[in-house]
């Protein structure tokens, strides 16, 4: 079924809000802004995110349909309010956890016709509209899960929603999605920041070491501690299960490697299992989640902790006519180099690349 989103509404424009108004923005949409922080609205809007929604726009305006970008333990109440207004023809939400909010909304006499929950499963380390981007969705999967009340209409306009983002719908039922999400987000989002807060009170000498593992196995662990605590207690049960086994892993492990610093060398085999499990785990994650290749390539570059070398190194891009879409400087403590990393246009690697090693700049 067709549906067309001239006009959507984005409550909540933090990370997920802004990011998917800028999408639909690039589109052609109309993008109205709310959020119960002015300042999240301004930002949004002055970084090209839509226009801030007047509220007596609400009878004036046709809103095809409302995106509610707000914490998980809010959406309900949001849903309730937006539809007592009459605001839009359809709604949705984008929250991490999805039987909780459905079911909140059911005891509070939402309408559960014009609403189909869902879930983009994309995002950052780092909230605010500010960390907001448009190709943020792009080749990822978008959890939709309508109940048996929601009318075909609804599904149709989070579709294409979905669609005009860039990513891929799967349909799943409310209550299997959380039980999902759980191994695949929440709990490695917990495993993360155990790992990571290890790290609180490592010495020096270990944190000047430390190199890319550390940094790909704790990046999420970077992530809002009150958004994320309202995503596990939304999600607790299916959480502590999963965390239970990955527990048990961790304690066998450890005892396997404390009787082989005992001199039992018939723990090798315990680890190694372990390990093997490991790798076919992370085999089975389909690749970059099954979708079509990123936006953008990143070019990586040795740079010298020297003044003026990041200038100099976008000065050749600029000579190059390259656009550098995004940028990320690694830096090892106590060395004099770093690497930067330029996101640009995928055929515009090679040029960059070519165009770097003629003068000498050093690509790893
Ligand atoms: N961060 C991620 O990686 C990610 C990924 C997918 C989905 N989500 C989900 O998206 C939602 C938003 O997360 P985010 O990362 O964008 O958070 P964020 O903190 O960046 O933004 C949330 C915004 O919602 C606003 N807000 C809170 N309560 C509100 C209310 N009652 N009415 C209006 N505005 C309100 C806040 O002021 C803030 O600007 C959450 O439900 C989260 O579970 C997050
Ligand atoms: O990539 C990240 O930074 C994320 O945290 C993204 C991530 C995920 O676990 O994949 C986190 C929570 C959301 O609900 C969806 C996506």
């Amino acid at each position: 079924m067709a549906s067309e989103l001239r006009t959507v509404l984005v409550v909540g424009t933090g990370l997920i809000g802004t990011s998917l108004a800028l999408a639909l923005r690039q589109k052609g949409v109309r993008v109205l802004l709310a959020d119960r922080d002015q300042g999240a609205v301004r930002l949004a809007r002055e970084l090209g995110a839509g226009e801030e929604w007047q509220p007596d726009e609400r009878r004036a305006e046709a809103i095809d349909l409302a995106v509610i970008a707000v914490p998980p333990g809010q959406v309900a109440d949001e849903l309730l309010s937006l539809q007592k207004g009459g605001v839009a023809r359809f709604y949705t939400d984008v929250a991490s956890v999805k039987a909780e909010p459905i079911e909140c909304a059911a005891r509070l006499g939402c309408d559960l016709t014009s609403y189909v929950a869902s879930h983009p499963l994309a995002g950052r380390e780092k909230s605010g509209p500010g960390a907001g981007r448009a190709d943020l969705f792009l080749g990822r999967p978008w959890a939709i899960c309508p109940t048996a009340e929601a009318s075909g209409a609804a599904r149709a306009a989070v579709l294409r929603l979905i669609e005009l983002c860039g990513a891929n719908p799967v349909e799943v039922d409310a209550v299997d999605h959380d039980r999902a999400v759980a191994v695949v987000s929440h709990a490695p989002h917990v495993a993360a920041a155990a790992v990571a807060a290890r790290l609180s009170d490592a010495t020096e000498v270990a944190l000047g070491l430390a190199g890319q593992g550390v940094r790909d196995v704790t990046r999420i662990a970077g992530g809002d501690p009150g958004l994320w605590l309202g995503i596990l207690s939304g999600n607790a049960a299916p959480v502590a299960e999963v965390l239970e086994a990955v527990s048990h892993d961790l304690a066998e492990a450890a005892s396997a490697l404390r009787a082989l610093a005992d001199g039992d060398g018939t723990a090798h085999g315990e680890i190694t299992q372990l390990l093997k499990r490991g790798v076919a785990g992370h085999d089975r994650i389909p690749g970059k989640h099954g979708g079509p290749a990123p936006a953008y390539v990143v070019v990586q570059v040795v740079i010298g902790d020297r003044p003026g070398q990041l200038a100099r190194l976008f000065q050749i891009c600029d000579e190059v006519g390259v656009n550098v879409e995004d940028v990320r400087l690694e830096h090892a403590p106590g060395l004099p180099l770093g690497i930067a990393e330029l996101s640009v246009q995928p055929d515009s690697a090679p040029v960059l690349a070519q165009a770097l090693r003629e003068r000498d700049w050093q690509l790893p």
